[in-house]
């Protein structure tokens, strides 16, 4: 603090012909307690405080004495611009202060002295509360901070930390006061060398941890300034992801078995088998993302059924699945079917232009059904539109964009048509960006009773019937190889639906090239120790009554697929010890 900052500014002075009374006078209107006493050139010669002039009553001076025989000669002067600090010894009456043009600025009294210290010290004290309550405000948001947060001083010494801190670091290890290097927690080496980096820079730095189990910490350091641009203590806050990251993964979890739920209940998909699993697992997968996808498989297997997964799973499953199958258009047309044309294009073509299945897919799916027929010219322009999303229609000269997502599926070895040179290279590495092979039904043996139960639901509910097959019909349609896999199954049921007479239906009801010689494994009963034949007739009754009970849960259906009456089955079970309650 300088001296004119406490100083009474521009005093009222008196010349020094004035008298005691005007001194009493100026005392009353200024209620100041000094002035100085001016000549004719008003140059201070002299200053007059109110304790001098009463010493001067008392020693027998009057009203009409002249100021210029009491007042004091010795006069204290100082600059203005004197640090308080400096003149704490003088005295304080009869300091009068100047500029540094010598001119008198003010004058210092120890009543202004005191009212101006009492005043600053309220000040401060007020400014000290005030500093205190943000002090205590800051402490809290600091303490409010889920991030953990450090405090470290330019000397490398820890200066403060709040509980989030604590809890990143996972133990009560206090680093308070100690150097930065003693800390205990995962990241301290990032941490020191956010530190580090901070200090030499003097700008904020990161640092990204990660350890096991997910742990990741984001660590930011931020420069703190004094006044004089001092760098003067460093802010670190260590964001701990690990939660996050965890939760994350375990949205990711639950979204996945979500959308496996959704496919179980997805009621044209049906899958037992742990190979159909995989495949359906693969799908769900790549639904996701918008890669190109070749779907494998022998013909029949359910291509088509998976690319209608991979699209119902997809973000654009509001969009449409657009399928064009390569194999089943002639060649003539099908260009014009996947890019579609202007009108008057060709003739016989439609008088106003038609769009191709690749503008139709528009925001949602194209599937390439066996795209392994596809005619070598027509695999250059596919390919160009693929990479280009873009086509033009035949004859047209307008770009049309395409925001499509590309599924392919066959039933060639594609690999063996490109060595052929009759399939594009590079039109088959950009459609096998990813590929999913679909098994063939005779791999996944226990996808083949629930897709005969589906199909047979299908078919009764389609013609209104009730029928359901004997247990030998299931076990034939299980051990049959079926060349022409699920279509060929389907294909079966229904005509055995049809066909058969009675409710039940039997193996003698096969077609011909169905016959049950042809079953691969003929049905057999298993004998490895002799028992008389009574006792074998009973294990086998036994055992075959139980199976068809439970199947059938039916004592009517159980009879009939057993080929005896059901009080017969009623009876032969009593006598065999089945318990059953129809
Ligand atoms: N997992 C399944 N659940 C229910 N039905 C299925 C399943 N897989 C296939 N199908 C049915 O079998 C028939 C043949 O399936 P799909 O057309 O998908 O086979 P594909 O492999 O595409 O045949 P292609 O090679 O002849 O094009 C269709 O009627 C389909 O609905």
């Amino acid at each position: 603090m300088k001296v004119k900052q406490i100083m009474l500014e521009n005093p009222r002075t008196l010349h020094y012909s004035q008298t005691i009374r005007d001194a009493c006078h100026l005392y009353r209107q200024t209620k100041v307690n000094c002035a100085p006493i001016v000549n004719d050139q008003n140059t201070v010669v002299g200053i007059l405080t109110v304790f001098r002039l009463l010493e001067a009553i008392e020693e027998g001076a009057t009203f009409a004495t002249t100021v210029d025989q009491i007042m004091e000669k010795h006069l204290q002067i100082i600059d203005e611009n004197t640090a308080f600090h400096d003149i704490r010894e003088q005295t304080m009456d009869r300091l009068l202060i100047y500029n540094n043009e010598q001119k008198l600025t003010g004058v210092l009294t120890r009543i202004d002295l005191i009212n101006k210290v009492h005043g600053a010290l309220m000040n401060s004290e007020d400014r000290l509360a005030e500093a205190h309550e943000i002090n205590k405000e800051l402490r809290s948001v600091i303490e409010a901070s889920y991030d953990g947060i450090i405090v470290v001083d330019s000397q490398g010494s820890v200066q403060m930390v709040n509980k989030s801190f604590f809890r990143v670091q996972g133990s009560d290890h206090d680093p308070m006061g100690g150097p930065i290097e003693q800390l205990t927690i995962v990241c301290r080496e990032s941490l020191i060398q956010v530190y580090q980096r901070v200090m030499a820079e003097g700008k904020v730095m990161f640092e990204r941890y990660t350890g096991k189990h997910l742990t990741e910490l984001v660590i930011t350091g931020s420069p703190v300034f004094d006044e004089l641009d001092e760098l003067v203590r460093v802010v670190i806050s260590i964001r701990d992801l690990t939660q996050l990251n965890q939760l994350k993964l375990q949205t990711e979890q639950y979204s996945h078995e979500l959308k496996s739920l959704r496919v179980k209940e997805q009621k044209d998909l049906i899958y037992h088998s742990a190979a159909m699993e995989r495949v359906v697992n693969e799908a769900l997968r790549v639904s996701g993302v918008d890669s190109t996808v070749l779907i494998v498989g022998e013909s029949g297997v359910g291509k088509e059924v998976i690319a209608k997964t991979i699209h119902q799973n997809s973000p654009r499953v509001e969009g449409p699945f657009i399928q064009i199958n390569s194999g089943a258009i002639p060649e003539n047309l099908l260009e014009s079917e996947l890019f579609g044309y202007e009108r008057g294009s060709f003739t016989g073509a439609n008088k106003e232009g038609k769009p191709g299945m690749m503008e139709l897919a528009n925001g949602g799916t194209l599937l390439l059904d066996e795209v392994g027929d596809m005619p070598l010219n027509l695999q250059v322009k596919l390919l160009r539109a693929i990479q280009e999303q873009e086509i033009y229609r035949i004859g047209g000269r307008v770009p049309i964009k395409l925001n499509i997502r590309i599924l392919s599926a066959t039933n060639k070895n594609l690999e063996k048509l490109v060595k052929e040179r009759k399939f594009r290279e590079d039109l088959f590495y950009r459609l096998n960006v990813v590929s999913i092979k679909v098994p063939a039904l005779r791999e996944r043996k226990s996808d083949i009773l629930p897709l005969a139960k589906h199909f047979l639901n299908k078919v009764n509910e389609r013609y209104k019937m009730r029928k359901y097959f004997s247990y030998e019909v299931y076990k034939f349609l299980e051990e049959h190889n079926w060349p022409g896999n699920i279509r060929e199954l389907a294909n079966l049921v229904e005509r055995l639906v049809i066909m058969s007479e009675q409710d039940t239906i039997f193996p003698d009801q096969l077609p011909e090239e169905f016959s049950v010689n042809q079953s691969s494994t003929p049905l057999r009963v298993t004998v490895d120790q002799i028992v008389p034949l009574k006792e074998a007739r009973d294990i086998v009754e036994t055992e075959l009554i139980i199976k068809a009970l439970k199947e059938y849960n039916s004592l009517r259906r159980a009879g009939e697929v057993l080929g005896v009456a059901h009080s017969t089955l009623l009876r032969k079970a009593r006598g065999l010890g089945i318990s059953y309650a129809d």
